[in-house]
């Protein structure tokens, strides 16, 4: 479980990035991070591994107080962590199954990194979870050889080759198209349902959030507004964490990307009429 407490940014610039955010996540719940640009949301995932130092309040993962290590269990920590992200953050010219088993690097003694000779039973792990996000037929391709949504894959694999106990997810749907989105959402729920590992995705899009998280959480001005079911995420809560403007907004690119969907869809019908 993770816990947050009071949690409080301010950067040195002065800006109040986060002001006494506090929640607890229980095992295998979804929690979907949402708020407009500079809300906090960034902030609050660095805060939680300590990428970003808390001016005050504790994070606890389990019975860890992570506010509270030094150097070298913070580290030991991290590595219970695990991480995907936006851009996916692959070694490109690695194949599919060294990028995966560089969720080891963290537990193997440095020579074994350096030549890169893991033991089996990791390796053994990154062909059980290659098949689980579906590409135990890549494993031998280079990572640049790969499409959007197969590096996510892999960047998923990689997360929970380190043997988590919490993962913290960045916008990692926004270089994508908006169905393999929702594939990459659905895996990483299922997976996170699967194996009891809380998790907190960090994700602009609403609508997304809406259909795949357990539990919502709304920043807004570095303060939690909203916590609650999806189905809470009424106009009014929606008006509360945008504001009336952005919401439209957001809801207009929605309609517009829901809408160019189902032109592709009818163009391939098309298409394969005519063939
Ligand atoms: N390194 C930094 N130094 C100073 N201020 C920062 C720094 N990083 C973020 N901020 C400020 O903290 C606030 C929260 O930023 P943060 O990036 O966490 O928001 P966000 O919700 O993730 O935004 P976005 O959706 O645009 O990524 C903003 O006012 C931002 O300008």
């Amino acid at each position: 479980m993770l816990s947050v407490e009071n949690l409080t940014k301010v950067y040195r610039t002065g800006d109040k990035a986060l002001t006494d955010v506090s929640f607890t996540v229980p095992r295998g719940q979804v929690v979907g991070l949402i708020g407009p640009s500079g809300a906090g949301k960034s902030t609050l995932i660095r805060c939680v591994n300590r990428l970003v130092e808390p001016s005050a309040g504790s994070v606890r993962l389990n019975d860890l107080d992570i506010t509270r290590l030094r150097s070298g269990d913070l580290r030991r920590a991290r590595r219970r962590i695990g991480m995907i992200f936006q851009e996916y953050a692959l070694v490109e010219r690695l194949t599919v199954m060294e990028n995966v088993l560089s969720g080891r690097l963290g537990y193997v003694p440095f020579w074994r990194s350096f030549t890169r000779r893991f033991p089996p039973a990791d390796i053994a792990k990154a062909f059980r979870l290659l098949d689980r996000v579906g590409l135990s037929a890549h494993a031998d391709k280079r990572a640049d050889a790969l499409s959007g949504g197969q590096r996510q894959r892999v960047g998923i694999a990689r997360a929970l080759e380190q043997d988590p106990d919490l993962l913290l997810v960045d916008e990692p749907t926004a270089s994508l198209d908006p169905k393999t989105s929702r594939q990459i959402m659905r895996l990483i729920v299922e997976i996170c349902r699967e194996s009891g590992l809380p998790a907190i995705i960090n994700i602009h899009d609403v609508v997304l959030a809406q259909q795949f998280a357990d539990r919502i959480i709304g920043l807004q001005a570095g303060r939690v507004v909203f916590d609650g079911p999806p189905a809470g995420l009424t106009e009014e809560v929606l008006t509360r964490i945008y504001g009336e403007e952005d919401w439209t907004a957001m809801r207009q690119a929605a309609a517009e990307d829901e809408a160019a969907e189902a032109e592709q869809r009818d163009e391939a019908k098309k298409m394969m009429r005519a063939l």
